[in-house]
C-alpha cells in the first residue's frame, strides 16, 4: 500500500507548505504543515478558544463517530521560532494521500500562541519526525507515518517541495522520475527526534566541494537554510550588496543581484541549490531589497536544511534503513 498527497507553498515566499489531511468520520479536511522537524500531529479544534480559532478550519471530535478521547493525556510544544501550542488528545481515523491510519493520536489545541492565531493558512501540524520527539504525556504517541510504516509497501516517505508550484509527499514508494540525478544515501540520526545527517562538504558558485562537513537536520517545517556563520559568510562574500540588516534579523541584498549557487555533498552525490532559490523574497512588498534564503544558525544552535535546500532535491526519509536519500531535481 502507498499514499500520495499534493503539497502547496503557503505564499509567494514559500514560507510554509500546506497539505490537506482528512480526520474523522465523516471526513473533516484540515490544511496542515507537514514537519519533519517535530513529532506531534496537532490541530485547531472545537476546543480552541473562539477568538484564537477565528479564520482557521477546525476539527470537532464530537462530530466524528470514530473519535475517542484519550483520557488523562495532554501535550505541550514549543518550536524553534518560539511559537507554541498545547491541549488534550483524541484518537481518530486520519487519512493522508489516500492512506488511512485507523487510530491516530490527534492532539487538540486548547491554547495556541499568537503566531499560530495569525497564520490562518494552516490548522495545525503533522509531525514526521521520530516518535521520541512526541510531547504527549503520560504516554508518548506515535506519528502518523510511524503508525503507517508497517502497512506501507516500504517504510519510507519522500518530500518533493517546489518553488511556487505544487509538490508532493509520497508514502511507501520512491518516484524516481521526480529526480534528475541519482539518490545519495547517508545515515540518519533520529535520537533527538529530528532527521539528522552529515553533509561531507560544500561549495559556492559551482566550485569544487571542500571537505568541511556540516551536521544538521532535514526539516520540511523550517523555511530557510540555516548554517554556521563561517559558511554563511563564505557565501555572501560573493554577493556584492549583501549586508546584515538588524531589523530583518538577517542578511539582505539588492534583489537585482545575480546570486551564486550553493552546493553540498551528501551520500556520494552533490546537491546544488541554484542562486534563484536563495534570492527568497523582498523584505516587504515592492522593496528592491531581498531577504536571503541562507541565514545563520547561531541563534538556534543546530544547522537546518529547511525548505530552501529541500526545494533543490527529492529527499527520501527512509525509516526502515534509518537513512536519508538526496537526489538533485
Ligand atoms: C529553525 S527553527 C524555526 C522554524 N520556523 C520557521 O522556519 C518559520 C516557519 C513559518 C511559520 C509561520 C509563518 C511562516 C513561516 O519561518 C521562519 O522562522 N522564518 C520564515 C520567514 C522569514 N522572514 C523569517 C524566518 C521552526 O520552528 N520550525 C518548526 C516547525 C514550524 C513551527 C512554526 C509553524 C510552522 C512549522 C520545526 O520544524 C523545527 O522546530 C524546532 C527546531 C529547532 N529547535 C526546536 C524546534
Amino acid at each position: 500500500q502507498t499514499g500520495s498527497a499534493n503539497t502547496n507553498p503557503s505564499d509567494s515566499a514559500d514560507d510554509e507548505y500546506i497539505t490537506n489531511v482528512s480526520i474523522g468520520t465523516p471526513a473533516q479536511v484540515l490544511p496542515l504543515d507537514f514537519d519533519t522537524g517535530s513529532s506531534d500531529l496537532w490541530v485547531f479544534s472545537s476546543e480552541t478558544p473562539k477568538s484564537s480559532a477565528s479564520g482557521h478550519v477546525t476539527y470537532s471530535p464530537s462530530k466524528s463517530s470514530t473519535a475517542k478521547k484519550l483520557s488523562g493525556a495532554s501535550w505541550s510544544i514549543t518550536y524553534g521560532d518560539h511559537s507554541s501550542s498545547s491541549g488534550d488528545v483524541y484518537t481518530d481515523k486520519v487519512t493522508v494521500g489516500g492512506f488511512s491510519v485507523s487510530s491516530q493520536a490527534v492532539e487538540s489545541a486548547t491554547k495556541v500562541s499568537t503566531q499560530f492565531v495569525q497564520d490562518t493558512v494552516i490548522s495545525g501540524l503533522l509531525g514526521l519526525g521520530f516518535d521520541v520527539g512526541n510531547t504527549v504525556k503520560p504516554r508518548a504517541q506515535k506519528t502518523w507515518f510511524s503508525n503507517a510504516a508497517n502497512s506501507l509497501a516500504q517504510p519510507l516517505f519522500t518530500a518533493d517541495l517546489k518553488h511556487q508550484q505544487t509538490g508532493s509527499y509520497n508514502f511507501g514508494f520512491i518516484d524516481t522520475t521526480l529526480a534528475k540525478g541519482p539518490i545519495g544515501y547517508t545515515p540518519a540520526d533520529g535520537s533527538e527526534g529530528y532527521w539528522g545527517f552529515t553533509a561531507t562538504g560544500y561549495s559556492v558558485g559551482g566550485a569544487k566541494l571542500n571537505r568541511n562537513s556540516i551536521t544538521g537536520i532535514a526539516d520540511t517545517g523550517t523555511t530557510l537554510l540555516l548554517l554556521d556563520d563561517d559558511v554563511v559568510n563564505a557565501y555572501y562574500n560573493n554577493v556584492e550588496s549583501a549586508q546584515y540588516d538588524d531589523s530583518q534579523q538577517g542578511v539582505v541584498f539588492d534583489c537585482s543581484e545575480d546570486l551564486p549557487s550553493f552546493s553540498f555533498g551528501v551520500g556520494g552525490t552533490t546537491i546544488t541549490i541554484p542562486g534563484s532559490l536563495i534570492n527568497l523574497t523582498p523584505v516587504s512588498d515592492g522593496s528592491s531589497t531581498c531577504f536571503g534564503g541562507l541565514q545563520s544558525s547561531a541563534d538556534i544552535g543546530i544547522n537546518i536544511f529547511g525548505d530552501v535546500a529541500l526545494k533543490a532535491a527529492l529527499v527520501v526519509f527512509d525509516l526502515g534503513n534509518e537513512r536519508l536519500g538526496w537526489a538533485q531535481k
